[in-house]
C-alpha cells in the first residue's frame, strides 16, 4: 500500500533517477488501454472524461493506445488552463493526430455519447474536497450511464489515502492504479488493476530529492509548529553540542536548548547567540542531573542526547535512567548509544550509530550494503528503535520499512560530522511524523551538504563548514 504523499515522493525520486514523469505517464496510459481492451472488443465506443491535471494526462495517453476503437476525448474545461505540461503535451499530441476532443465548457454542455466502455480521468490523487463543476455533474452523467465505467489511479471524488467521498464520487466497475495499491481503493466495490509503470525499485528504496517534499511549510504556520530540540550533551568536549544544534537550527527547527555541563556552559554560549543553553551543576552529566533533563524535555518535540557526553561511569549511568524514564522521541549518538540495548524504555528511540558503535550495541557487522541493510532491520526489530547507520551507504531501518542513503563522500570521515548528523537528524524527528522519513531525509542532507562541502574545500573540509550547506541541501532547489 503506498499514500499519496509516499506516491509523490517516490515519483520525483524516479525522475532524480532519469526516469520523468512524462515517461511515467506513458505507462500508464498503456496501462489504461490494456484494461480497455479486457471490456471491448476493437470497434466499441469508448468516452474517456479527463480533467485538467495528470489524472486526465494519463487518458490522453491511453486514448493512442485504443486506435481500433471508437474513441472520444472530453476535456473538463478549456485546453488553455490544463494543468501540467506533460498532460498538455500529450493533448497537444491528440490535437495533431486528429483525434475526435471535446472541450466541456460548463456543466450544461456535458453529452457523453453511448458507450460501451466511459474511462474516468477526470482526477486522481490531486483532488481536495467534494467534486465541483462541472467535474460533480459529469460524475452524474457517468453514474447514469449503461457503460462499463474504468476509472484511473482512484474513481474521481473518492480519497486515494481513505476512500471517503465527501461529494458525489464516480462509482467505477474497475480501478487501473499506478505502481502500488492505494489504502482508499481496499474497501470500494470495483476491481482493482495494480500497473507496473517501470517506477525503478530504487526510488522506493533510496533517499533522493523527492523525499525533501516532506519538508514543503503550511503558509500559515507558527514559531513552534517545526520542532523544538533539546540536544543533551557535552563535559569533556564543548565543540560537539555546539556543532550539533547549530545543525539543528540550519535543518530548520524553531527552538533549540542546550543543556551541558556548567564547566563548558559560557564556551557553548559564545559559539552562537541562537543558542539557549542550560547549564547542569559540575563537569559531566550525572544521576543527579535527570529529574531536570526530563523536565525540561517534556516541553520539547525532541531529544537529542549523546554528543560531547564521554564515557565516565556517572555519565553513563545519567544516561540511562534518563532513557528509562523519557517517553517522548530521542535520538540517541556517540557515547549515549551503550545505553539503548540495555533500557527499557517508552520513548522513541532513533540511533545514529557508525558501524563500530553499532557492533559496540550488539549490532551486526556486515560489509556488503545489502546484507547489511537486511541485517540493520534486524537489528532494528531487536531493539525496536530506528536506526541509522552510518557508512557510505547509510542504512536507516525501523524494522519494517528500511531506507538507504548514498549521498556523502570520503571527505567527510573528519570530526564532528557525526554531530551534524546527529544535530540534523533530531530537528527533522521533531518535526515530521515519520522516524524512518527524518532520519532518511537528515542522512541525505548531511551527505549532502558534505557533496558540496568538497566542491568548495576538497578534503579540507572541516565539521563547521557544513551546517549552512545543510539548509542549501534540503531548502535550495539548485544545490
Ligand atoms: N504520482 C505519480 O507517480 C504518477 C501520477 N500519475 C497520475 O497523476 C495523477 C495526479 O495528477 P495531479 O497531481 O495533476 O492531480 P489530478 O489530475 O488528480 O487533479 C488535479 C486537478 O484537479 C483540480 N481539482 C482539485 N480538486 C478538485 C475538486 N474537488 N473538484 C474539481 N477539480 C479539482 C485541480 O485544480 C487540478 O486541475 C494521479 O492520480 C495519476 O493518475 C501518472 O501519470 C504517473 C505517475
Ligand atoms: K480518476
Amino acid at each position: 500500500m503506498i499514500t499519496s504523499d509516499r506516491m509523490a515522493a517516490v515519483d520525483a525520486n524516479a525522475a532524480a533517477l532519469g526516469v520523468p514523469r512524462k515517461q511515467l505517464m506513458e505507462s500508464s496510459g498503456n496501462a489504461v488501454a490494456r484494461v480497455v481492451r479486457e471490456y471491448a472488443d476493437p470497434g466499441a465506443t469508448v468516452a474517456v472524461v479527463a480533467g485538467r491535471g495528470n489524472n486526465g494526462g494519463d487518458a490522453f495517453v491511453a486514448a493512442r493506445f485504443l486506435d481500433q476503437y471508437d474513441v472520444s476525448v472530453h476535456l473538463l474545461g478549456r485546453a488553455e488552463t490544463i494543468g501540467t505540461e506533460i498532460a498538455r503535451e500529450n493533448w497537444d499530441a491528440l490535437a495533431a493526430g486528429e483525434y475526435e476532443t471535446v472541450e466541456i465548457k460548463d456543466s450544461r454542455s456535458i453529452d457523453l455519447p453511448d458507450a460501451d466502455v466511459i474511462v474516468d480521468a477526470m482526477l486522481g490523487t490531486g483532488v481536495t474536497g467534494a467534486l465541483r463543476e462541472p467535474a460533480a455533474t459529469a460524475a452524474g452523467a457517468i453514474n447514469d450511464a449503461e457503460a462499463t465505467v474504468i476509472a484511473v489511479d482512484v474513481p474521481s471524488g473518492v480519497d486515494a489515502d481513505t476512500g471517503a467521498a465527501p461529494g458525489t464520487a464516480v462509482e467505477a466497475d474497475h480501478v487501473v492504479t499506478f505502481h502500488d495499491q492505494k489504502p482508499g481503493l481496499s474497501d470500494l466495490d470495483a476491481d482493482v488493476t495494480v500497473a507496473d509503470i517501470g517506477i525503478p525499485e530504487a526510488a522506493e528504496l533510496f533517499v533522493e530529492r523527492g523525499d525533501l517534499l516532506a519538508l514543503d511549510r503550511d503558509p500559515q504556520s507558527h514559531k513552534g509548529d517545526h520542532g523544538e530540540v533539546l540536544v543533551i550533551g557535552g563535559g569533556p568536549y564543548s565543540g560537539a553540542p555546539a556543532l550539533a544544534a547549530r545543525a539543528a537550527f540550519r535543518a530548520g527547527a524553531d527552538l533549540v536548548r542546550v543543556a551541558v555541563p556548567e564547566s563548558i556552559a559560557s564556551d557553548v554560549r559564545s559559539f552562537s547567540e541562537n543558542f539557549i543553553v542550560r547549564p547542569l551543576t559540575g563537569e559531566a552529566l550525572a544521576p543527579g542531573h535527570v529529574d531536570e533533563l526530563l523536565d525540561l524535555a517534556a516541553e520539547q518535540d525532541a531529544v537529542l542526547i549523546g554528543p560531547g557526553l564521554g564515557d565516565a561511569e556517572v555519565t553513563r549511568d545519567a544516561v540511562g535512567e534518563f532513557l528509562a524514564s523519557y517517553d517522548g522521541r530521542a535520538v540517541v549518538d556517540a557515547d549515549a548509544l551503550d545505553a539503548v540495548p540495555e533500557v527499557e524504555t517508552d520513548a522513541d528511540l532513533v540511533c545514529t550509530p557508525h558501524q563500530g558503535e553499532l557492533r559496540s550495541m550488539g549490532g551486526p557487522a556486515v560489509d556488503d550494503w545489502e546484507d547489511r541493510s537486511d541485517a540493520v532491520a534486524s537489528f532494528a526489530a531487536e531493539v525496536d528503535a530506528t536506526l541509522l547507520v552510518k557508512g557510505a551507504y547509510d542504512v536507516i531501518s525501523d524494522g519494517e520499512t528500511t531506507r538507504v542513503n548514498r549521498t556523502g563522500n570520503p571527505g567527510m570521515t573528519v570530526g564532528g560530522t557525526g554531530d551534524v548528523l546527529a544535530g540534523v537528524t533530531s530537528a527533522l524527528v521533531s518535526a515530521l511524523d515519520d522516524p524512518v522519513q527524518a532520519a532518511g531525509v537528515a542522512a541525505y542532507a548531511n551527505g549532502r551538504a558534505g557533496d558540496l562541502a568538497v566542491d568548495e574545500h576538497g578534503y579540507g573540509l572541516v565539521a563547521t563548514d557544513l551546517p549552512p550547506l545543510v539548509a542549501d541541501a534540503l531548502w535550495d532547489d539548485t544545490a
